[in-house]
């Protein structure tokens, strides 16, 4: 008989991932339980698979692995660290307000905003973001070589290079609603710039002053929001001065708030985390027994 994981589905602004605790279930091929899993029609349907492990350093808590729904590996998710934070309260795993989450891009300090025993919202310290010119390094705070023009489809798409963990290409347009999000940005994933592919956001400043945000991310595709894509949109308005340090980031899902900090230049994101449902279900064709 096939082994049986149990799983938590959870959602942060709309970014839904299936969660497994690895303390209780070893998933022994991650990449393809992503896959099958994250199916709409014949899994569980999510943007992916969040691993929640222990760790063995004093100077973290819990670790988080993040694999995208074609089972490829990213090294940090906004909205799933969020997650974890509820996850982790409101199972009774831990009583800490604070956690310590290690991810492939370092750790991570979560802030849970309880009330009444519920994690009503969480504020994570993303670290600081770093700017790239395609394939070169360029510093944390170089505003004069960001703006990087890629063609796609017969146009040019001027952007900002931001690392969050995860790269990401930021597009500000005056026309958000016209653009084929599926077909641009599938192509830019894949642009030859990138050799690593990238998560691509197209972002337009609102009347009332908040940025909306699509996102086209890597190995998900359209998702309903993206944490790491939403700091690096907050980065790319502010450097181009669009927006001052602060901004509220409206997806699809729902919205966050990003606060760059001028003194320590790390990057506060605060945004919602809420379950969906749980449920067990049998490890893909290919994986060892669980314990
Ligand atoms: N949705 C996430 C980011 C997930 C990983 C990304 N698709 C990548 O491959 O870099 C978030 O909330 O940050």
């Amino acid at each position: 008989m096939k082994a049986k994981v149990h799983f938590t589905k959870m959602q942060g602004a709309g970014n839904d991932y299936i969660y497994v605790n690895t303390l209780l279930y070893n998933i022994a091929n991650p990449e393809e339980a992503a896959r099958v899993w994250s199916k709409p029609h014949t899994g569980i349907g999510s943007d992916g698979l969040v691993l929640i492990g222990e760790v063995d350093m004093p100077e973290a808590d819990y670790s988080m692995r993040i694999f995208n729904a074609d089972g490829s590996e990213a090294m940090m998710c906004g909205n799933a660290s969020r997650c974890i934070g509820k996850y982790l309260y409101e199972k009774g795993i831990t009583h800490k307000t604070d956690i310590r989450l290690l991810t492939k891009s370092g750790i991570k300090t979560l802030h849970l905003n309880v009330a009444h025993e519920r994690v009503c919202s969480v504020t994570v310290d993303m670290s600081e973001p770093k700017l790239y010119n395609t394939r070169q390094f360029i510093g944390s705070d170089n505003r004069s070589e960001q703006l990087i023009t890629l063609t796609a489809d017969g146009e040019d798409w001027p952007g900002t290079f931001v690392s969050m963990g995860n790269p990401h290409f930021v597009i500000f347009t005056e026309k958000l609603n016209q653009i084929d999000i599926a077909r641009i940005g599938n192509i830019l994933e894949h642009h030859e710039a990138f050799p690593e592919r990238c998560n691509i956001e197209f972002a337009q400043v609102m009347d009332n002053g908040h940025i909306r945000m699509r996102v086209w991310e890597r190995g998900s595709g359209i998702t309903m929001a993206c944490g790491t894509g939403a700091c690096a949109t907050a980065v790319a308005a502010a450097l181009t001065g669009r927006k001052g340090r602060e901004s509220v980031i409206e997806m699809d899902g729902g919205n966050v708030t990003i606060k760059w900090d001028e003194t320590n230049n790390h990057i506060y994101m605060t945004g919602p985390a809420e379950f969906v449902f749980e449920g067990e279900i049998e490890l893909p064709d290919g994986e060892p027994p669980t314990n």
